[in-house]
């Protein structure tokens, strides 16, 4: 087993020494070794989770409202009529050519929202590179598979996340579905994520520690989605296959799948130098959560009568 030091954990994670310290003492780090009044660290170990938020607030209190009133609308829909499965399906397209356009978008495809949906129609776009015309339907197929595996209750695995990422890099054959062999860098982020050698360790370590407990799934879900962002398992398709994972969780917990907004992208990208910055995970399950109530409303709002 290779170790890190406190000084290179505090590093690799973005938090203080004196925090990391405090986690090996706290014996909230499987495998670690104390030498006199240091710790030696498996170098495998994922950044911990952390409960506090940074005013020191348990978060579980802080989250309190927010998912006390997802819950409650997510009642009241379950008390409204079922949705025919006319209706359900039509919402269901609607959102996938927004859904696919956004999370597209936010990685630099270049094809409009009506675009995209003329290319999902079968139509080709002139102007516009192969490239976004495959993206489009890869991200489209992702998602109904991802539809498929919530209808028949497959678990997340490496497995499945590796047959999405196939799907979301359909016109990358050497790249799909296989875990990256080179370091990668994040523009722009404050987060380094960790040496190739490291990424099939912490993916099995992301897995292992998915149960929740007593967390509330939406929370879960989003601290999911930091830690898959965090260890950029591939090449590429980092953002939209993590999307994707962020759906398929919210969907296996009962809940609508989410859009991420293209011009929501940099409040988005604040969310991860929150938590590999400053330890604060707070901002992503905020907007997982608003994001959850905003598309029950929708729902809501067409069963009123
Ligand atoms: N500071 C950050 N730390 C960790 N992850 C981040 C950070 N900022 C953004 N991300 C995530 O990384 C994604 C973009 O990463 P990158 O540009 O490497 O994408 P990619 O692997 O090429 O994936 P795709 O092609 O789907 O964008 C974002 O969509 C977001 O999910």
């Amino acid at each position: 087993m290779q170790y890190i030091t406190v000084k290179q954990a505090s590093e690799r994670w973005g938090i203080s020494d004196r925090r990391v310290r405090v986690l090996c003492s706290e014996g909230r780090i499987e495998g670690v070794i104390q030498k006199g009044r240091s710790y030696l660290i498996p170098m495998d170990t994922l950044k911990p989770i952390d409960g506090r938020s940074l005013r020191g607030k348990k978060i579980p209190e802080q989250y309190a409202a927010l998912f006390a009133s997802v819950d409650e609308m997510k009642a009241e829909l379950d008390r409204r009529r079922p949705l025919t499965s006319g209706e359900l399906k039509r919402l269901q397209e609607e959102f996938l050519v927004e859904f696919t356009y956004n999370s597209n978008a936010i990685e630099g495809n270049t094809l409009t929202l009506q675009e995209t949906a003329l290319v999902l129609e079968g139509v080709t776009i002139d102007q516009k590179p192969l490239k976004d015309h495959l993206e489009a339907v890869g991200h489209r197929d992702a998602f109904l598979y991802v539809v498929s595996l919530v209808s028949t209750k497959v678990p997340i695995s490496e497995k499945v996340i590796r047959e999405i990422h196939s799907l979301v890099l359909i016109n990358r054959p050497e790249d799909k579905g296989v875990y990256r062999r080179i370091p990668v860098k994040i523009m722009g982020a404050h987060h380094e994520p960790p040496q190739p050698y490291l990424v099939p360790v912490q993916m099995e370590r992301l897995l292992e520690e998915l149960p929740s407990g007593s967390r509330h799934r939406i929370e879960t879900a989003a601290l999911f989605h930091l830690n898959f962002e965090g260890v950029h398992p591939f090449i590429d398709g980092n953002g939209r296959t993590g999307r994707l994972l962020l759906n398929l969780m919210l969907m296996q917990a009962g809940y609508p799948p989410i859009d991420v907004k293209f011009s929501d992208r940099r409040k988005y990208y604040a969310c991860f130098d929150s938590y590999y910055r400053d330890n604060d995970a707070s901002p992503m399950v905020n907007m997982v959560g608003e994001y959850v109530k905003e598309r029950l409303s929708q729902y809501l709002s067409l069963l009123q009568n």
